[in-house]
């Protein structure tokens, strides 16, 4: 049997997977990564500490497989995206903990770009609306406001990566500084038609170009892991974003394929196939992973509350003891008996960009029960990602490209049957859960596999995809609409007046 090692560096763990080439998960580690909140809207990773667990998952993955470095063919790398770590070339130390991808402290040098008008450009360029979500104007504030880090920068003697390209720096002894394509698509600083770092944009910035990674197609030569990491030299064969990588993983790998991640929030991604289309639905372009050099693109879209509205329904409201039993309360009555609620606990993402929205509880009368509640809050997360999926098909549509006939699903809250049987009526398309939901780790795992010569292509890959479960719409599609109108008037309803179309 062949192996994968896969490493899934994400936002609150680290983890490790390996693989055998069918596909199948055969050992895993996990360990959980400290968030430092340094100030209100501020949101850190220590560097090594990313390095620390990751190695360490790594290490236990292998040990609990039973394998030596030699006998795994290849190393694939999925991580958090935008996440901003600056370093010194020499010394391998980080001038400042990574600015992560939830970070807000760049916002004012957004507001100059947009005020400046570059905005257009930018989405051309980019295919991203301009936000401190990406990680340009989080390098911009490192080095405006680390001591003596942008006169160092100019020296070259600092290196920028996100989280896969200092894990690759770490994992090859700093002989490698690469990432890429996928990564590079959520800097703001790479252009997505040429895969090049564009230097219009790091001039808008003030990025001084030698700080850049070597950007790379997903599925390549990322150099070899030095051998007294992992007891073996192993080659680095695969790297995605993790939205990317799980797309890839879910084998949506042509135009009108797309999956829906349901973890703390929902990433819905959706392949374009080598178009690239501006959305003009609230949507970003974005680089999928890319096996070859050719550009192949994704829309995307991101809700911000998912499955945390689940974890809201545990700790702020102490309805349930753990998220497994939200299905059993919800089930407990026929339907939400009139309720809506709204979890915009942070603002609403895409495709509605309202960031001053408020969590709303609608509808309510003297019958309504903690039941009618958790299933108010468990049909939030499919009326969110329908939306998005609404505003996917008109791009589509006014692109002339395919509109998605099934939704691939993974992701923790995934495994709620009763969540994906109204998501799929809600869309009046089925929704497929795969055997294999570790679909971001799989996806890294694939790209390693092609480079190493198991895979031939991705047809083969698409061979190894297999549902575990079809959920088909069973609803009419008028008492979806009127649902869905339900929802867009009870959104309407949690935006403050101002911000309201
Ligand atoms: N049975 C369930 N029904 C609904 N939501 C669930 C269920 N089990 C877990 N979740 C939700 O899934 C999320 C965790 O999914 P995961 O993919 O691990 O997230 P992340 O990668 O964002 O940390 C949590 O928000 C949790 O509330
Ligand atoms: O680490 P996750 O799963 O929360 O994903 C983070 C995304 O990549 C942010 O864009």
């Amino acid at each position: 049997m062949t192996y994968l090692l896969a490493l899934d560096q994400g936002t609150s763990s680290s983890r490790s997977i390996v693989f055998d080439s069918q596909g199948h998960a055969v050992a895993q580690a996990q360990l959980e990564l400290p968030q430092i909140y340094s100030r209100p809207g501020c949101v850190e990773h220590d560097p090594r500490e990313i390095w620390r667990t990751q190695l360490t998952t790594a290490r236990e993955a292998l040990a609990r497989a039973g394998l030596s470095a030699s006998e795994v063919r290849a190393l694939g790398i999925t991580n958090q995206r935008e996440t901003t770590v600056l370093w010194n070339r020499t010394t391998g130390e980080p001038v400042h903990n990574a600015i992560v991808w939830q970070d807000r402290r760049a916002e004012p040098a957004c507001a100059q770009l947009r005020e400046q008008g570059h905005a257009a450009a930018i989405q051309e360029k980019t295919g991203l609306l301009v936000d401190a979500y990406f990680s340009g104007t989080k390098l911009q504030w490192l080095l405006d406001n680390v001591p003596g880090a942008r006169q160092a920068a100019e020296r070259g003697e600092l290196a920028f990566g996100t989280v896969d390209t200092w894990l690759i720096w770490q994992l090859t002894g700093g002989r490698r500084h690469v990432t890429d394509v996928s990564n590079a698509s959520r800097t703001m600083l790479f252009n997505v038609h040429t895969n090049q770092w564009d230097d219009d944009l790091l001039g808008l910035m003030n990025i001084p170009r030698a700080l850049m990674p070597e950007v790379l197609p997903s599925s390549s030569d990322f150099g070899r892991t030095d051998a007294d990491i992992l007891g073996g030299a192993i080659a680095i064969g695969g790297v995605a974003g993790d939205q990317q990588s799980a797309l890839f993983g879910q084998a949506c790998f042509s135009a009108g394929m797309a999956k829906n991640t349901y973890g703390t929030g929902c990433f819905m991604l959706m392949h374009t196939g080598r178009n690239f289309q501006t959305s003009h639905n609230g949507l970003l372009t974005t680089s999928a992973a890319q096996p070859h050099a050719t550009p192949e693109y994704a829309l995307e879209g991101s809700v911000f509350v998912g499955g945390a509205v689940v974890q809201w329904l545990r700790d702020g409201l102490s309805a349930i003891e753990n998220s497994g039993q939200v299905q059993q309360l919800a089930e407990s009555v026929p339907d939400s008996g009139g309720v809506m609620m709204v979890p915009a606990f942070t603002g609403l993402g895409a495709p509605y960009w309202k960031p001053d929205a408020r969590g709303t509880i609608t509808g309510i009368t003297r019958g309504t029960t903690l039941a009618h509640i958790a299933r108010a809050a468990l049909e939030s997360i499919a009326y969110q990602s329908a939306a998005l999926l609404t505003a996917m098909s008109r791009d589509a549509s006014e692109a002339g490209g395919r509109s998605v006939d099934e939704l691939r699903v993974d992701g923790g809250a995934c495994v709620n049957d009763l969540l994906m049987q109204f998501q799929a009526d809600l869309l009046g398309v089925p929704v497929v859960r795969p055997e294999c939901v570790e679909t971001t780790a799989l996806g890294a795992a694939y790209l390693a596999g092609l480079s190493s010569g198991i895979y031939r292509g991705t047809d083969e890959i698409s061979q190894l995809w297999r549902a575990e479960r079809r959920f088909h719409p069973t609803m009419g599609r008028e008492r979806a609409e009127a649902l869905m109108q339900q929802w867009e008037h009870a959104v309407r309803q949690a935006t403050p007046v101002d911000e309201q179309p």
